[in-house]
């Protein structure tokens, strides 16, 4: 495994921020259709995946689970849970829907489950990209994308003093 990078940038996303850039993936994605459904990766997938449903009128959704970070700590990936009834097959004509890609793990495990599925992700850092086949931002190696749903409203210091701390 390459050795971890550290994450000396902070990018926090809006809950506006996130739902537009969900929106943009939808748009591209509709012309790359007809999609049959979409496998969400749990849990950080599931908000762009109902964004994403929504806006395809897509309403069969199975989801994979996957957890391999303790915080910003990458540890053993461990699935909980694989694709189940929902008949999604080897994965033709399916979306699997994920927040990011980072190194690209996650993304190697869900693809050797759904091998023809498309895997779209609405965050790209530049090890996991090439394992992506729809994306809308690229951030950064060393940058740590903070979502809406782990973050609150608080004090935050200048970048000048981030960056002479760091
Ligand atoms: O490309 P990788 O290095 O594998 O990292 C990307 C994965 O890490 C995060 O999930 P996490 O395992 O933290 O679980 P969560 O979605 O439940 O937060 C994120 O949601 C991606 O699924
Ligand atoms: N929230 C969040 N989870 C991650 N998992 C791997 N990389 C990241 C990241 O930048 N942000
Ligand atoms: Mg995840």
């Amino acid at each position: 495994m390459p050795e971890a990078v550290p994450f000396n940038k902070h990018f926090p996303v809006s809950w506006e921020e996130l739902h537009r850039n969900a929106k943009a993936l939808a748009w591209r994605l509709i012309d790359k259709g007809p999609w049959k459904g979409i496998v969400a990766v749990t849990r950080g997938g599931l908000v762009p995946a109902a964004i994403i449903a929504r806006e395809l009128e897509l309403r069969l959704i199975d989801t994979v689970c996957v957890s391999s970070y303790d915080h910003q700590n990458q540890r053993e990936a461990m699935v909980l849970k694989g694709v189940e009834a929902s008949g999604a097959g080897d994965g033709e004509g399916w979306l699997i829907i994920d927040d990011l890609v980072d190194t690209g793990k996650t993304a190697v495990i869900v693809r050797k489950m759904l091998p023809k599925a498309h895997f779209a992700t609405v965050y790209a850092k530049p090890a996991g990209r090439p394992l992506v086949d729809t994306f809308i931002t690229e951030v950064s190696q060393d940058t740590w994308i903070h979502f809406p749903w782990d973050i609150e409203l608080q004090f935050s210091q200048p970048i000048a003093k981030q960056h002479r701390g760091s």
